[in-house]
């Protein structure tokens, strides 16, 4: 049985009236990929801001490979082994490629002040061991664009490689990606479907917030679905296709189950292998 890296147990959130998240509870193990889905506003990032310490639930806990992290900052959790990507973009703009993968690891190397002011060869030894290990981690993001220029000058697509270059610089158990495949082409979901499988392949656990059913079905081993914040199915791909609630969820009525998810799912895999 492989470890449990995330537990999420009876979330809540609300926001005066708003149940958010009503009762969020699932598991992800090592190498697992979860992808949590709903329509809009079922809870999804809200879920994920309380995962990660952006939030504060007003009941339930979050336990990261054994400790529990309930109500932490969000940097104590990030030290748990926790990483995550955002929505939207959260890069530094101004600073380059470079380093915005080097700030990704100063939460995890030990620089002390004093050998940072006297720039001692144990400083200079860290700061060339960052700058290879980021190099090292732009490359298996398959990033080609120059890595000296600011983050601002990239694509929209290669800047999403960065942020999840950052976010792995970290050397995380856990990774969270909020849409990682927002805003990307054809091309590009594919390389990151290709990307997934490899950060998972590293035995990371991956849990996704994703709107593409195509990208979802093809990628997940499981699915956690929300609808106005509740949890109303967690099974495999196949499990979810044909789910008569999850189904209501996303098409607002029963009555023509044939008309299923799974028919504009497989319509966007055609899609996909054929670009
Ligand atoms: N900061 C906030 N203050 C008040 N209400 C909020 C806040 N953040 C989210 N909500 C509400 O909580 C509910 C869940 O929102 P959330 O953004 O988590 O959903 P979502 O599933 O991530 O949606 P989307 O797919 O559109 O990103 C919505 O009703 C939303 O309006």
């Amino acid at each position: 049985m492989s470890t449990t890296l995330l537990s999420v147990k009876g979330l809540h959130l609300a926001f005066g009236g708003i149940k958010a998240v009503d009762g969020l509870t699932f598991e992800v193990h090592e190498g697992e990929i979860v992808s949590v889905i709903g329509p809009n506003g079922a809870g999804k990032t809200s879920a994920f801001n309380c995962i990660t310490g952006f939030y504060s639930p007003t009941d339930g806990s979050v336990v990261v490979a054994g400790k529990d992290v309930t109500n932490q900052r969000p940097a104590r959790i990030a030290q748990a082994g926790v990483s995550r990507t955002f929505q939207n973009l959260r890069l530094f703009g101004d600073l380059t490629v470079l380093d915005n993968v080097r700030a990704g690891m100063h939460l995890r190397l030990k620089q002390s002040a004093l050998d940072a002011l006297l720039h001692t060869p144990r400083f200079r030894r860290s700061e060339e061991q960052c700058t290879t290990e980021a190099h090292e981690w732009l490359d298996f993001v398959g990033l080609t664009a120059p890595r000296g220029v600011p983050a601002k000058n990239l694509s929209y697509g290669d800047q999403r490689r960065v942020e999840i270059a950052r976010a792995l610089a970290r050397r995380p158990r856990l990774l969270l990606l909020d849409e990682p495949g927002a805003g990307l082409n054809h091309s590009e979901k594919n390389e990151l479907l290709d990307l997934i499988r490899r950060i998972r392949d590293l035995g990371t656990g991956l849990v996704l917030i994703e709107h593409d059913m195509g990208l979802v079905m093809e990628v997940s081993d499981r699915i956690v679905v929300l609808n106005f914040g509740k949890e109303i199915a967690d099974g495999s791909p196949g499990e979810i296709k044909t789910n008569p609630r999850v189904i209501e969820a996303y098409l607002g009525t029963e009555e023509e189950p044939t008309a299923d998810i799974a028919s504009a799912v497989d319509e966007e895999q055609t899609h996909r292998a054929s670009s």
